[in-house]
């Protein structure tokens, strides 16, 4: 049976001219900014034309590129070889939500494929309206045929054990260091988001809970929710208020991205420059960042279960414990309502 892996991601400018549609597009998705056109279309030219200049300057560190892209192919050829390996006749195909390939490029590339069966394969491990299910809803728009749709997998083992084995290699590559806080930091949501049932802050505590459950015991380890954008607020603490309490504690830091499975702005810049400095500003001795989980084995091997697990099952959209994991009071589920419109 000829078989098509679909990955989700944001996708990320390509050159320093990309930034500003790159941005634009982001912020004109309903997903994102629930304001009906041409509102949404007006305030996204606005939104993406002011923060371009601040933006082009943090991908300019990064050489002038966002490299979410070529992370994304390694996970898909590794996805790939994997999936091939258990015998299965697998090709994987990228769909980036804001940025090429568009999901209408991997429409048409999974099209020409001709697969006898679609497995749509989000890398965000928990669920929010604004990236897995936006995603979800454009591969619909696309016309992309029906397909088997992973919702998410905040607590599946490989995803658990790869967070586990960064965090403690990291602490012993650098020193094994005492008076250690961990922070598990997720990309924010504005709380109105959450409010209004997005289930995505309840799986990113499932997540550290399962991580922390195998971490040494003497380590204190915190939630925090890093890139805030906007006026609104967003969920709490932040990662950067997380940093100045560990300094006043006088805590060394180690700090691991725990929503994002690969390397982009936000752990390169942010993570890596401008939390690392605010740490050494406030007298942080030690401020470790564990690497992004990318193609590390115990991961790619979650995944092709995973993948293994969508081409049995029988319902359109499961995650990885079955077919409904929050509580019922998440209404914007997936797996509750189909439709996330
Ligand atoms: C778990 C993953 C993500 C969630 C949830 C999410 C929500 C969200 N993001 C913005 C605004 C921006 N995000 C930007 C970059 C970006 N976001 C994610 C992931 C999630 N976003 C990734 C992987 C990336 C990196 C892309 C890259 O090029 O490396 C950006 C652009 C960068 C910047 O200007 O800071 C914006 C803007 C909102 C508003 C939001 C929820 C409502
Ligand atoms: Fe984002
Ligand atoms: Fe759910």
């Amino acid at each position: 049976m000829r078989i098509a892996v679909v990955l989700f991601n944001l996708g990320g400018p390509d050159n320093l001219e990309t930034v500003e549609p790159f941005l634009f597009n982001l912020f004109n998705d309903k997903a994102i900014i629930g304001l009906p056109q041409p509102l949404r279309w007006l305030i996204a030219k606005l939104i993406s034309s002011r923060r371009s200049e601040e933006a082009k300057s943090n991908y300019a560190k990064m050489g002038g590129s966002s490299p979410l892209l070529p992370e994304t192919q390694f996970q898909a050829d590794e996805l790939e070889k994997s999936l091939k390996a258990t015998g299965l006749d697998a090709r994987c195909f990228i769909s980036m939500r804001y940025w090429k390939p568009f999901t209408g490029d991997a429409v048409k590339a999974v099209n020409a494929f001709n697969p006898e069966k679609i497995v749509l394969l989000p890398l965000y491990p928990q669920f929010s309206t604004t990236t897995t299910g936006s995603s979800i809803q454009a591969w619909k728009k696309a016309g992309g045929k029906t397909a088997s749709t992973i919702c998410c997998y905040p607590t599946e083992e490989g995803l658990i054990n790869a967070h586990v084995d960064k965090l403690v290699s990291t602490w012993k590559d650098n020193g094994a260091p005492d008076n250690l806080r961990v922070l598990l930091s997720a990309h924010g949501l504005p709380k109105k988001v959450v409010d209004g049932g997005d289930p995505y802050q309840w799986q990113i505590e499932q997540t550290c809970a399962a991580v922390a459950k195998k971490l040494p015991s003497d380590w204190e380890i915190e939630i925090c929710y890093q890139s805030k954008v906007g006026p609104l607020e967003w969920i709490s603490p932040s990662t950067d208020s997380s940093i100045l309490k560990a300094a006043a504690d006088g805590k060394n830091i180690l700090v691991s991205p725990i929503a994002f499975v690969s390397e982009h702005i936000e752990t390169l810049v942010e993570l890596d420059d401008e939390y690392a400095e605010l740490a050494r500003e406030h007298g942080v001795t030690t401020y470790l960042r564990a690497p992004a989980l990318g193609i590390a084995n115990e991961f790619i091997g979650g995944l092709t279960n995973l993948v293994r697990k969508a081409i049995l099952e029988k319902s359109e959209i499961l995650s990885s414990d079955g077919d409904r994991i929050c509580p019922k009071n998440w209404s914007k589920c997936p797996h509750s309502h189909i439709s996330t419109e």
